[in-house]
């Protein structure tokens, strides 16, 4: 089997891997006289976990925010279902079934568990304002909907029990957790993860190992996430790329790239704090 050809493939543990669903082509990033991403071409395929690693100020905020369509790439395209994606607002962006999390806790600290995951169906809503105000025929019915498929996220997740809880009173490890959710309730085509494991202890960063893997595994949810510490995404990525100073300097399968020189050296043997 070759992870790199663009065949799908079925992996050891038995979750299917399809064709590319995001192609990043020749992306540059300039602010002014920083260049933060230089020309760096990456796909990302149907199904896989696909990690973007490096040291900081390696250039993987800049390349998620051009991923989600915060940033407009200096140069370069970004494909997506075969197609470039023209110049899009982040919000049209999550219209097209593109999720994120976010590095610093986004989340509404006055609000429930089950109201912030809710404001994640926000681009799956339908009925326009007045109805949803008057709480009228469609808008009812669309609720209930939405109620479902947040509920099955909160027992999927286990976090029955702070489903009342306003999020600002939990532990930073479950509104971790809630940020997963609210982004899942918008049953996104690929889930972006701005570094999911910062700031947790041990038992957390384990807790979030193994949702994003069930979430991949249950749901079918391609997930790209950026993390610099390598030790956490090797054992859960498909494939691997190495960001340095701007330039992609690895990727592949994380055997291939832990055993990639350039990457031992610039990662792994020298510091650039
Ligand atoms: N909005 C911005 N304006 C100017 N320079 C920026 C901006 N955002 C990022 N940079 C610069 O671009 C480079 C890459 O930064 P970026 O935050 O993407 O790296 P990173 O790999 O995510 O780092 P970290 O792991 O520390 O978050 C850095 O030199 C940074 O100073």
């Amino acid at each position: 089997m070759n992870v790199m050809s663009n065949d799908p493939y079925t992996t050891a543990d038995g979750r299917r891997i399809g064709g590319v669903l995001m192609e990043m082509k020749n992306i540059t990033l300039r602010f002014g006289g920083v260049v933060a991403i230089k020309d760096i071409s990456f796909d990302i395929r149907e199904g896989e976990i696909r990690a973007i690693i490096g040291p900081n100020g390696a250039g993987k905020s800049s390349m998620l925010n051009v991923m989600s369509g915060f940033y407009t790439p200096t140069e370069g395209e970004v494909w997506f279902e075969g197609c470039p994606r023209p110049q899009m607002r982040p919000y049209q962006v999550a219209r097209q079934g593109i999720a994120r999390t976010f590095q610093n806790i986004a989340l509404f600290q006055g609000m429930s568990t089950l109201d912030n995951i809710m404001t994640g169906r926000i681009t799956r809503m339908n009925s326009n304002l007045l109805n949803q105000a008057l709480w009228w025929g469609k808008a009812e019915a669309e609720e209930t909907v939405h109620r479902e498929a947040v509920e099955k996220i909160i027992d999927f997740l286990e976090i029955q029990h702070i489903r009342k809880t306003p999020v600002g009173r939990l532990p930073y490890g479950l509104q971790k957790r809630v940020e997963l959710g609210r982004a899942l309730a918008a049953e996104p085509r690929i889930l972006l993860l701005d570094e999911p494991m910062a700031g947790m202890n041990v038992e957390e960063k384990e807790d979030m190992c193994r949702f994003i893997l069930d979430v991949n595994d249950e749901f079918g949810t391609t997930i790209a996430l950026i993390e610099h510490d390598m030790g956490v995404v090797m054992d859960l990525s498909d494939r691997v790329v190495v960001m340095d100073y701007g330039k992609k300097i690895g990727d592949g399968t994380p055997d291939e790239v832990r055993s990639n020189p350039e990457v031992i050296d610039a990662y792994l043997g020298v510091s650039h704090d």
